[in-house]
Protein backbone atom coordinates (compact mmCIF):
# COMPACT_ATOMS: atom_id res chain seq x y z
CA UNK A 1 0.00 0.00 0.00
CA UNK A 2 1.71 2.93 -0.92
CA UNK A 3 1.03 5.53 1.59
CA UNK A 4 3.78 8.19 0.85
CA UNK A 5 5.33 7.86 4.44
CA UNK A 6 8.55 5.78 5.24
CA UNK A 7 8.18 2.55 7.73
CA UNK A 8 9.64 4.27 10.45
CA UNK A 9 7.47 6.91 10.24
CA UNK A 10 4.29 4.89 10.40
CA UNK A 11 6.38 3.70 13.19
CA UNK A 12 6.37 6.62 15.37
CA UNK A 13 3.01 8.31 14.03
CA UNK A 14 1.44 4.84 14.86
CA UNK A 15 3.09 5.11 18.15
CA UNK A 16 2.26 8.55 19.29
CA UNK A 17 -2.08 7.56 18.19
CA UNK A 18 -1.99 4.90 20.51
CA UNK A 19 -0.09 6.97 23.52
CA UNK A 20 -3.21 9.82 23.10
CA UNK A 21 -5.46 6.76 23.93
CA UNK A 22 -3.40 5.88 26.61
CA UNK A 23 -4.04 9.53 28.12
CA UNK A 24 -7.69 9.33 26.85
CA UNK A 25 -8.06 5.93 28.75
CA UNK A 26 -7.06 7.90 31.99
CA UNK A 27 -8.87 10.83 30.94
CA UNK A 28 -11.89 8.17 31.02
CA UNK A 29 -12.09 7.70 34.49
CA UNK A 30 -9.54 10.27 36.07
CA UNK A 31 -13.06 12.30 37.98
CA UNK A 32 -14.60 8.93 38.68
CA UNK A 33 -11.17 7.77 40.60
CA UNK A 34 -10.56 11.12 42.33
CA UNK A 35 -14.57 11.54 43.10
CA UNK A 36 -14.08 12.08 47.48
CA UNK A 37 -10.72 14.01 46.94
CA UNK A 38 -12.36 16.07 44.30
CA UNK A 39 -15.58 16.64 46.53
CA UNK A 40 -13.63 17.47 48.95
CA UNK A 41 -11.78 20.25 46.61
CA UNK A 42 -15.01 21.79 45.08
CA UNK A 43 -17.31 21.72 48.38
CA UNK A 44 -19.48 20.00 46.64
CA UNK A 45 -21.43 16.22 47.61
CA UNK A 46 -20.15 13.58 45.54
CA UNK A 47 -23.67 13.41 43.48
CA UNK A 48 -23.05 16.58 42.17
CA UNK A 49 -19.67 15.96 41.34
CA UNK A 50 -20.62 13.28 39.81
CA UNK A 51 -23.18 15.16 37.51
CA UNK A 52 -19.75 16.60 36.21
CA UNK A 53 -19.24 13.58 34.40
CA UNK A 54 -22.44 14.44 32.32
CA UNK A 55 -19.99 17.31 30.48
CA UNK A 56 -18.09 14.55 28.58
CA UNK A 57 -21.06 13.70 27.25
CA UNK A 58 -22.01 17.32 26.20
CA UNK A 59 -18.86 17.98 25.32
CA UNK A 60 -18.48 15.11 22.27
CA UNK A 61 -21.71 15.36 21.07
CA UNK A 62 -22.08 18.33 18.79
CA UNK A 63 -17.78 18.07 18.29
CA UNK A 64 -18.38 14.58 15.87
CA UNK A 65 -19.40 16.51 13.56
CA UNK A 66 -17.36 19.69 13.48
CA UNK A 67 -14.26 17.23 13.98
CA UNK A 68 -15.45 15.23 11.24
CA UNK A 69 -15.76 17.65 8.72
CA UNK A 70 -12.61 19.17 9.97
CA UNK A 71 -10.56 16.06 9.75
CA UNK A 72 -11.69 15.90 6.20
CA UNK A 73 -11.38 18.94 4.95
CA UNK A 74 -8.12 20.29 6.99
CA UNK A 75 -6.58 16.89 8.06
CA UNK A 76 -6.10 14.28 10.25
CA UNK A 77 -3.27 16.09 11.68
CA UNK A 78 -4.98 19.23 12.65
CA UNK A 79 -7.67 17.11 14.73
CA UNK A 80 -5.19 15.45 16.76
CA UNK A 81 -3.25 18.22 17.61
CA UNK A 82 -6.71 20.04 18.92
CA UNK A 83 -7.55 16.68 20.70
CA UNK A 84 -4.21 16.54 22.32
CA UNK A 85 -4.79 20.78 23.35
CA UNK A 86 -8.21 20.56 24.78
CA UNK A 87 -7.41 17.71 26.93
CA UNK A 88 -3.99 19.28 28.22
CA UNK A 89 -6.33 22.08 29.20
CA UNK A 90 -8.58 19.60 30.59
CA UNK A 91 -5.52 17.68 32.18
CA UNK A 92 -3.86 21.05 33.70
CA UNK A 93 -6.97 22.91 34.70
CA UNK A 94 -9.00 20.05 36.63
CA UNK A 95 -5.34 20.08 39.11
CA UNK A 96 -5.97 23.62 40.34
CA UNK A 97 -9.93 24.29 39.94
CA UNK A 98 -12.02 24.78 42.95
CA UNK A 99 -14.60 25.65 41.40
CA UNK A 100 -17.33 23.09 39.61
CA UNK A 101 -18.48 25.48 36.62
CA UNK A 102 -15.12 25.45 35.79
CA UNK A 103 -14.99 21.75 36.14
CA UNK A 104 -18.26 21.06 34.09
CA UNK A 105 -16.96 23.21 31.12
CA UNK A 106 -13.69 21.60 31.32
CA UNK A 107 -14.97 18.07 31.28
CA UNK A 108 -16.75 19.22 28.12
CA UNK A 109 -13.27 20.05 27.00
CA UNK A 110 -12.39 16.18 27.67
CA UNK A 111 -15.42 15.33 25.54
CA UNK A 112 -14.77 17.61 22.91
CA UNK A 113 -10.84 15.79 22.71
CA UNK A 114 -12.50 12.86 22.72
CA UNK A 115 -14.21 13.42 19.34
CA UNK A 116 -11.09 15.51 17.81
CA UNK A 117 -8.82 12.24 18.48
CA UNK A 118 -11.42 9.57 17.18
CA UNK A 119 -11.81 11.91 14.25
CA UNK A 120 -7.97 12.26 13.28
CA UNK A 121 -7.26 8.64 14.42
CA UNK A 122 -9.48 6.24 12.93
CA UNK A 123 -8.93 8.45 9.57
CA UNK A 124 -5.50 7.88 9.91
CA UNK A 125 -5.22 4.47 10.18
CA UNK A 126 -7.72 4.18 7.71
CA UNK A 127 -5.75 6.37 5.23
CA UNK A 128 -2.53 4.19 6.69
CA UNK A 129 -4.55 1.20 4.89
CA UNK A 130 -3.23 -0.80 7.75
CA UNK A 131 -5.47 -3.80 8.80
CA UNK A 132 -8.97 -2.11 10.99
CA UNK A 133 -9.44 -4.80 12.87
CA UNK A 134 -5.69 -4.71 14.50
CA UNK A 135 -5.73 -0.66 14.86
CA UNK A 136 -8.62 -0.80 17.00
CA UNK A 137 -7.57 -3.24 18.89
CA UNK A 138 -4.27 -1.58 20.12
CA UNK A 139 -6.34 1.86 20.09
CA UNK A 140 -8.51 -0.39 22.65
CA UNK A 141 -5.51 -1.71 24.51
CA UNK A 142 -3.97 2.01 24.72
CA UNK A 143 -7.09 2.85 26.71
CA UNK A 144 -6.77 -0.25 28.63
CA UNK A 145 -3.64 0.51 29.82
CA UNK A 146 -4.63 3.91 31.22
CA UNK A 147 -7.59 2.38 32.99
CA UNK A 148 -5.55 -0.25 34.17
CA UNK A 149 -2.63 2.18 35.72
CA UNK A 150 -4.40 5.13 36.99
CA UNK A 151 -6.19 3.70 39.69
CA UNK A 152 -2.79 2.02 40.80
CA UNK A 153 -1.24 5.30 40.76
CA UNK A 154 -4.41 7.34 42.41
CA UNK A 155 -4.71 4.33 45.30
CA UNK A 156 -0.85 4.74 45.80
CA UNK A 157 -1.09 8.49 46.21
CA UNK A 158 -4.30 8.09 49.02
CA UNK A 159 -2.29 5.53 50.93
CA UNK A 160 0.92 8.03 50.92
CA UNK A 161 -1.16 10.91 51.07
CA UNK A 162 0.05 12.75 47.87
CA UNK A 163 -1.59 15.54 46.36
CA UNK A 164 -4.67 14.26 43.85
CA UNK A 165 -3.35 17.13 41.30
CA UNK A 166 -0.77 14.35 40.63
CA UNK A 167 -2.93 12.20 38.85
CA UNK A 168 -3.61 14.78 36.43
CA UNK A 169 -0.29 15.78 36.23
CA UNK A 170 0.28 11.77 34.92
CA UNK A 171 -1.80 13.02 31.73
CA UNK A 172 -0.61 16.33 31.34
CA UNK A 173 3.02 14.84 31.28
CA UNK A 174 2.24 12.56 28.46
CA UNK A 175 0.57 15.13 26.65
CA UNK A 176 3.22 17.17 26.59
CA UNK A 177 5.60 14.37 25.60
CA UNK A 178 3.25 13.49 22.69
CA UNK A 179 2.59 16.94 21.19
CA UNK A 180 6.17 17.59 21.13
CA UNK A 181 7.18 13.82 19.37
CA UNK A 182 4.25 14.54 16.70
CA UNK A 183 5.25 17.54 15.43
CA UNK A 184 7.97 16.53 12.82
CA UNK A 185 5.96 13.46 11.81
CA UNK A 186 4.04 13.33 9.10
CA UNK A 187 0.69 11.80 7.83
CA UNK A 188 0.04 10.00 5.23
CA UNK A 189 -1.91 11.57 2.07
CA UNK A 190 -6.02 11.37 2.51
CA UNK A 191 -7.46 8.67 1.32
CA UNK A 192 -10.81 10.12 -0.10
CA UNK A 193 -12.27 7.15 -2.77
CA UNK A 194 -15.58 6.68 -2.98
CA UNK A 195 -16.52 3.36 -0.75
CA UNK A 196 -17.41 0.76 -2.91
CA UNK A 197 -18.99 -1.09 -0.40
CA UNK A 198 -16.41 -4.01 0.57
CA UNK A 199 -17.13 -6.15 3.14
CA UNK A 200 -19.66 -8.64 3.79
CA UNK A 201 -22.94 -8.20 2.24
CA UNK A 202 -25.96 -8.22 3.81
CA UNK A 203 -29.17 -8.21 1.96
CA UNK A 204 -32.18 -8.57 4.43
CA UNK A 205 -36.28 -7.09 3.85
CA UNK A 206 -36.76 -3.84 4.87
CA UNK A 207 -38.55 -4.59 7.98
CA UNK A 208 -35.59 -6.44 9.27
CA UNK A 209 -33.36 -3.90 8.15
CA UNK A 210 -35.18 -1.46 10.21
CA UNK A 211 -35.26 -3.83 13.18
CA UNK A 212 -31.30 -4.13 13.01
CA UNK A 213 -30.73 -0.15 12.39
CA UNK A 214 -32.62 0.50 15.91
CA UNK A 215 -30.87 -1.92 17.36
CA UNK A 216 -27.83 -1.20 16.60
CA UNK A 217 -28.20 2.64 17.28
CA UNK A 218 -29.85 1.38 20.64
CA UNK A 219 -26.42 -0.78 21.16
CA UNK A 220 -24.30 2.72 20.77
CA UNK A 221 -26.05 4.05 24.15
CA UNK A 222 -26.32 0.72 26.17
CA UNK A 223 -22.67 -0.40 25.45
CA UNK A 224 -21.39 2.98 26.26
CA UNK A 225 -23.38 3.07 29.11
CA UNK A 226 -22.96 -0.80 30.60
CA UNK A 227 -19.33 0.28 30.54
CA UNK A 228 -19.00 3.85 32.07
CA UNK A 229 -21.69 3.50 34.87
CA UNK A 230 -19.57 0.87 36.23
CA UNK A 231 -16.12 2.58 36.22
CA UNK A 232 -18.19 6.06 37.70
CA UNK A 233 -19.60 3.53 40.72
CA UNK A 234 -17.50 0.78 41.51
CA UNK A 235 -15.04 2.31 43.46
CA UNK A 236 -17.52 4.16 45.88
CA UNK A 237 -19.42 1.09 45.94
CA UNK A 238 -16.82 -1.22 46.78
CA UNK A 239 -15.78 1.60 50.05
CA UNK A 240 -19.60 2.47 50.74
CA UNK A 241 -21.23 -0.51 50.47
CA UNK A 242 -18.70 -3.50 50.49
CA UNK A 243 -16.56 -1.85 52.99
CA UNK A 244 -13.36 -2.60 51.26
CA UNK A 245 -10.12 0.21 51.67
CA UNK A 246 -9.32 2.06 49.60
CA UNK A 247 -6.69 0.42 47.97
CA UNK A 248 -8.88 -2.82 46.92
CA UNK A 249 -11.54 -0.71 45.93
CA UNK A 250 -9.23 0.85 43.46
CA UNK A 251 -7.93 -2.49 42.37
CA UNK A 252 -11.28 -3.50 41.15
CA UNK A 253 -10.88 -1.00 38.86
CA UNK A 254 -7.70 -2.23 38.08
CA UNK A 255 -9.18 -5.80 37.44
CA UNK A 256 -11.54 -4.63 35.51
CA UNK A 257 -8.74 -2.95 33.18
CA UNK A 258 -7.26 -5.76 33.07
CA UNK A 259 -10.48 -7.49 32.23
CA UNK A 260 -10.87 -5.01 29.53
CA UNK A 261 -7.28 -5.71 27.91
CA UNK A 262 -8.25 -9.43 27.95
CA UNK A 263 -11.20 -8.95 26.51
CA UNK A 264 -9.42 -6.95 23.38
CA UNK A 265 -7.01 -9.92 22.61
CA UNK A 266 -10.14 -12.94 23.78
CA UNK A 267 -12.61 -10.59 21.01
CA UNK A 268 -9.71 -10.39 17.97
CA UNK A 269 -8.72 -13.97 18.05
CA UNK A 270 -12.57 -15.01 17.96
CA UNK A 271 -12.97 -12.91 15.39
CA UNK A 272 -10.11 -14.06 13.28
CA UNK A 273 -11.54 -17.98 14.03
CA UNK A 274 -14.91 -16.67 12.13
CA UNK A 275 -16.76 -16.71 15.49
CA UNK A 276 -20.03 -14.71 13.99
CA UNK A 277 -20.98 -11.18 15.56
CA UNK A 278 -24.26 -11.54 16.72
CA UNK A 279 -23.64 -14.67 19.01
CA UNK A 280 -20.45 -12.63 20.26
CA UNK A 281 -22.35 -9.98 20.81
CA UNK A 282 -24.92 -12.18 22.99
CA UNK A 283 -22.45 -13.71 24.51
CA UNK A 284 -20.49 -10.62 25.97
CA UNK A 285 -23.41 -9.21 27.44
CA UNK A 286 -24.77 -12.40 29.27
CA UNK A 287 -21.57 -12.55 31.04
CA UNK A 288 -21.10 -8.88 31.77
CA UNK A 289 -25.13 -8.76 33.41
CA UNK A 290 -24.24 -12.19 35.04
CA UNK A 291 -20.65 -10.61 36.21
CA UNK A 292 -22.45 -7.52 37.10
CA UNK A 293 -25.13 -9.26 39.30
CA UNK A 294 -22.45 -10.91 40.69
CA UNK A 295 -20.81 -7.97 41.93
CA UNK A 296 -24.26 -6.76 43.47
CA UNK A 297 -25.23 -10.12 45.62
CA UNK A 298 -22.13 -12.06 46.56
CA UNK A 299 -20.49 -9.03 48.27
CA UNK A 300 -16.85 -11.23 48.65
CA UNK A 301 -14.19 -9.83 48.10
CA UNK A 302 -12.83 -12.27 46.05
CA UNK A 303 -15.88 -12.79 43.73
CA UNK A 304 -15.83 -8.68 43.27
CA UNK A 305 -12.50 -9.35 42.00
CA UNK A 306 -13.04 -11.54 39.45
CA UNK A 307 -16.15 -10.25 38.62
CA UNK A 308 -14.84 -6.95 37.95
CA UNK A 309 -12.23 -9.09 35.43
CA UNK A 310 -14.94 -10.96 33.96
CA UNK A 311 -17.26 -7.51 33.81
CA UNK A 312 -14.62 -6.04 31.75
CA UNK A 313 -13.85 -8.29 29.66
CA UNK A 314 -17.02 -8.91 28.16
CA UNK A 315 -18.28 -4.77 28.36
CA UNK A 316 -15.12 -3.11 27.68
CA UNK A 317 -13.37 -5.77 25.73
CA UNK A 318 -14.38 -4.19 22.53
CA UNK A 319 -18.06 -5.35 22.12
CA UNK A 320 -18.58 -1.55 21.57
CA UNK A 321 -16.56 -1.95 18.16
CA UNK A 322 -17.88 -5.09 17.28
CA UNK A 323 -21.49 -3.70 17.45
CA UNK A 324 -20.24 -0.77 14.93
CA UNK A 325 -18.54 -3.45 12.60
CA UNK A 326 -21.90 -5.12 12.07
CA UNK A 327 -24.03 -1.91 11.44
CA UNK A 328 -21.11 -0.41 8.92
CA UNK A 329 -22.04 -3.47 6.84
CA UNK A 330 -25.34 -2.82 7.03
CA UNK A 331 -24.56 0.59 5.53
CA UNK A 332 -21.49 0.16 3.84
CA UNK A 333 -21.81 3.26 1.57
CA UNK A 334 -22.18 5.72 4.64
CA UNK A 335 -19.72 4.73 6.79
CA UNK A 336 -18.37 8.07 7.99
CA UNK A 337 -22.39 8.97 8.80
CA UNK A 338 -23.11 5.54 10.56
CA UNK A 339 -20.10 5.96 12.98
CA UNK A 340 -21.45 9.88 13.74
CA UNK A 341 -24.48 8.33 14.85
CA UNK A 342 -23.20 5.12 16.47
CA UNK A 343 -20.67 7.68 18.24
CA UNK A 344 -23.25 10.00 19.24
CA UNK A 345 -25.57 7.32 20.50
CA UNK A 346 -22.72 6.80 22.98
CA UNK A 347 -22.45 10.56 23.74
CA UNK A 348 -25.80 10.40 24.98
CA UNK A 349 -24.43 7.57 27.09
CA UNK A 350 -22.16 9.65 28.53
CA UNK A 351 -24.43 12.84 28.89
CA UNK A 352 -27.31 10.88 30.62
CA UNK A 353 -25.89 8.29 32.89
CA UNK A 354 -24.03 10.22 35.16
CA UNK A 355 -26.64 12.72 35.19
CA UNK A 356 -29.61 9.78 36.02
CA UNK A 357 -26.74 7.62 38.63
CA UNK A 358 -25.95 11.19 40.10
CA UNK A 359 -29.75 11.31 41.14
CA UNK A 360 -29.91 7.54 42.41
CA UNK A 361 -26.59 7.81 44.50
CA UNK A 362 -28.59 10.57 46.50
CA UNK A 363 -30.87 7.30 47.55
CA UNK A 364 -28.02 5.13 47.30
CA UNK A 365 -24.46 4.43 45.98
CA UNK A 366 -26.02 0.68 45.57
CA UNK A 367 -28.80 1.74 43.54
CA UNK A 368 -26.56 3.82 40.78
CA UNK A 369 -24.38 0.80 40.03
CA UNK A 370 -27.67 -1.20 40.36
CA UNK A 371 -28.73 0.61 37.41
CA UNK A 372 -26.27 -0.78 34.98
CA UNK A 373 -28.33 -3.94 35.50
CA UNK A 374 -31.25 -2.48 33.66
CA UNK A 375 -28.38 -1.42 30.57
CA UNK A 376 -27.04 -4.50 30.42
CA UNK A 377 -30.96 -6.11 30.33
CA UNK A 378 -31.53 -3.44 27.84
CA UNK A 379 -27.98 -4.19 25.69
CA UNK A 380 -29.21 -8.19 25.35
CA UNK A 381 -32.46 -6.86 24.06
CA UNK A 382 -31.02 -4.93 22.01
CA UNK A 383 -28.02 -6.90 20.38
CA UNK A 384 -30.55 -10.16 20.31
CA UNK A 385 -33.12 -8.21 18.25
CA UNK A 386 -30.14 -7.27 16.02
CA UNK A 387 -28.66 -11.11 15.27
CA UNK A 388 -32.42 -12.03 14.89
CA UNK A 389 -32.91 -9.36 12.54
CA UNK A 390 -29.92 -9.76 10.89
CA UNK A 391 -29.49 -13.55 10.59
CA UNK A 392 -30.04 -15.85 7.40
CA UNK A 393 -30.62 -19.54 7.17
CA UNK A 394 -27.91 -20.73 5.40
CA UNK A 395 -30.12 -21.94 2.40
CA UNK A 396 -30.58 -21.99 -1.52
CA UNK A 397 -33.05 -19.11 -1.41
CA UNK A 398 -30.93 -16.87 0.75
CA UNK A 399 -27.64 -17.32 -1.02
CA UNK A 400 -29.68 -16.89 -3.93
CA UNK A 401 -31.14 -13.73 -3.07
CA UNK A 402 -27.28 -12.46 -1.68
CA UNK A 403 -26.23 -13.14 -4.77
CA UNK A 404 -28.87 -11.23 -6.95
CA UNK A 405 -27.64 -8.18 -5.18
CA UNK A 406 -24.01 -8.76 -5.89
CA UNK A 407 -25.12 -9.05 -9.28
CA UNK A 408 -26.91 -6.14 -9.46
CA UNK A 409 -24.02 -3.98 -7.82
CA UNK A 410 -22.04 -5.61 -10.43
CA UNK A 411 -24.12 -4.97 -13.57
CA UNK A 412 -24.02 -1.23 -12.53
CA UNK A 413 -20.27 -1.22 -12.19
CA UNK A 414 -19.83 -2.82 -15.51
CA UNK A 415 -22.17 -0.52 -17.32
CA UNK A 416 -20.01 2.45 -15.36
CA UNK A 417 -17.05 0.41 -16.99
CA UNK A 418 -18.01 0.29 -20.46
CA UNK A 419 -19.40 3.84 -20.79
CA UNK A 420 -15.78 4.99 -19.80
CA UNK A 421 -14.30 3.14 -22.52
CA UNK A 422 -16.79 5.14 -24.65
CA UNK A 423 -14.26 8.22 -24.45
CA UNK A 424 -11.31 5.79 -25.05
CA UNK A 425 -12.87 4.61 -28.47
CA UNK A 426 -13.35 8.15 -29.49
CA UNK A 427 -10.28 8.72 -29.01
CA UNK A 428 -8.97 5.82 -30.56
CA UNK A 429 -11.04 6.46 -33.69
CA UNK A 430 -9.31 10.20 -33.87
CA UNK A 431 -5.96 9.39 -33.72
CA UNK A 432 -6.51 6.07 -36.17
CA UNK A 433 -5.07 3.88 -33.58
CA UNK A 434 -6.12 0.09 -32.86
CA UNK A 435 -8.23 -0.95 -30.54
CA UNK A 436 -6.70 -3.97 -29.14
CA UNK A 437 -3.99 -2.21 -26.57
CA UNK A 438 -1.97 -6.05 -25.39
CA UNK A 439 0.16 -4.26 -23.21
CA UNK A 440 -2.49 -2.40 -21.54
CA UNK A 441 -4.82 -5.47 -21.13
CA UNK A 442 -1.79 -7.01 -19.42
CA UNK A 443 -1.43 -4.20 -17.21
CA UNK A 444 -5.08 -4.45 -16.13
CA UNK A 445 -4.96 -8.19 -15.44
CA UNK A 446 -1.88 -7.90 -13.55
CA UNK A 447 -3.53 -5.23 -11.65
CA UNK A 448 -6.78 -6.99 -11.08
CA UNK A 449 -4.90 -10.05 -9.75
CA UNK A 450 -2.81 -8.33 -7.62
CA UNK A 451 -5.94 -6.66 -5.57
CA UNK A 452 -7.24 -10.08 -5.25
CA UNK A 453 -7.21 -11.03 -1.19
CA UNK A 454 -8.25 -14.87 -1.86
CA UNK A 455 -5.58 -16.27 -3.89
CA UNK A 456 -7.77 -19.16 -4.68
CA UNK A 457 -9.97 -16.68 -6.94
CA UNK A 458 -7.25 -14.98 -8.31
CA UNK A 459 -6.87 -17.03 -11.54
CA UNK A 460 -10.97 -17.02 -12.25
CA UNK A 461 -10.83 -13.09 -11.43
CA UNK A 462 -8.63 -12.25 -13.82
CA UNK A 463 -10.06 -15.08 -16.47
CA UNK A 464 -13.25 -12.84 -16.12
CA UNK A 465 -11.40 -9.75 -16.76
CA UNK A 466 -9.82 -10.99 -19.75
CA UNK A 467 -13.37 -11.75 -20.98
CA UNK A 468 -14.64 -8.20 -19.93
CA UNK A 469 -11.96 -6.83 -21.70
CA UNK A 470 -12.63 -8.95 -25.24
CA UNK A 471 -15.87 -7.46 -25.15
CA UNK A 472 -14.94 -4.71 -24.08
CA UNK A 473 -12.83 -4.57 -27.73
CA UNK A 474 -16.28 -5.86 -29.36
CA UNK A 475 -18.13 -3.24 -28.10
CA UNK A 476 -15.51 -0.65 -29.46
CA UNK A 477 -15.21 -2.12 -32.71
CA UNK A 478 -18.56 -2.26 -33.18
CA UNK A 479 -18.78 1.62 -32.25
CA UNK A 480 -16.07 2.50 -34.85
CA UNK A 481 -17.89 0.32 -37.41
CA UNK A 482 -14.63 -1.78 -37.33
CA UNK A 483 -16.16 -5.21 -36.23
CA UNK A 484 -14.05 -7.14 -38.53
CA UNK A 485 -10.96 -5.13 -37.12
CA UNK A 486 -11.35 -7.32 -33.88
CA UNK A 487 -11.03 -10.75 -31.87
CA UNK A 488 -13.25 -11.15 -29.73
CA UNK A 489 -11.72 -14.56 -27.64
CA UNK A 490 -9.54 -12.93 -25.00
CA UNK A 491 -6.32 -12.00 -25.08
CA UNK A 492 -6.12 -14.19 -21.58
CA UNK A 493 -2.25 -13.37 -20.96
CA UNK A 494 -1.08 -16.61 -19.36
CA UNK A 495 2.19 -14.73 -18.49
CA UNK A 496 0.56 -12.15 -16.27
CA UNK A 497 -1.44 -15.14 -14.05
CA UNK A 498 2.16 -17.03 -14.12
CA UNK A 499 3.72 -13.86 -12.59
CA UNK A 500 0.71 -13.09 -10.29
CA UNK A 501 0.40 -16.55 -9.15
O1 LIG B 1 -7.31 1.06 -22.50
C1 LIG B 1 -7.65 0.91 -23.69
O2 LIG B 1 -6.94 1.26 -24.63
C2 LIG B 1 -8.95 0.32 -24.02
O3 LIG B 1 -9.35 0.28 -25.14
C3 LIG B 1 -9.74 -0.30 -22.89
C4 LIG B 1 -9.49 -1.80 -22.81
C5 LIG B 1 -10.31 -2.23 -21.52
O4 LIG B 1 -11.45 -2.55 -21.66
O5 LIG B 1 -9.75 -2.14 -20.43
C6 LIG B 1 -10.02 -2.49 -23.99
C7 LIG B 1 -9.23 -2.88 -25.03
C8 LIG B 1 -7.79 -2.74 -24.99
O6 LIG B 1 -7.16 -3.86 -25.59
C9 LIG B 1 -7.25 -2.46 -23.66
C10 LIG B 1 -8.07 -2.07 -22.62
Amino acid sequence: MDTQISKSMQFRLSFSLYLNYFVHGIGLIIIAQNMQTLAHSWASPITTVAMVLSGVGLGRFPAYFIFGILADKFGRKLCINIGMFLYLVFFVGMMFTHNIQIAYVLAMFAGAANSALDSGTYTTFADLGGKAKASNVLIKAGMSIGEFVLPLFVAFSEQNSIWYGWSFAIGAAALVVNILLLIPVKFPAMVKTADTGAGKRVSISKTRKVIATVALSLYGYTSMGLMILFTQWITLYATDVLHFTNTAAHLLMSAYSVGSITGVLVIFIMLRRGVPEGPLLIGLTTTALVALLAVLIVKAPTVSMIASFAFGLSAAGGGMQVGLTMFLELYPRIKGLITGIFMNFGSLATFSVPIITGALAKVSIASALRFDVVIAVASLIVVVAARLALHQERSLDNSRKQINGIDRDITRLLEDRFHAVDTIAAIKAESGKAVLDEGREQQVIARVGASVKDEQLRGSIQHIYGAIMAESRAYQSDKLGRRSETETTPVMPDSALKENN
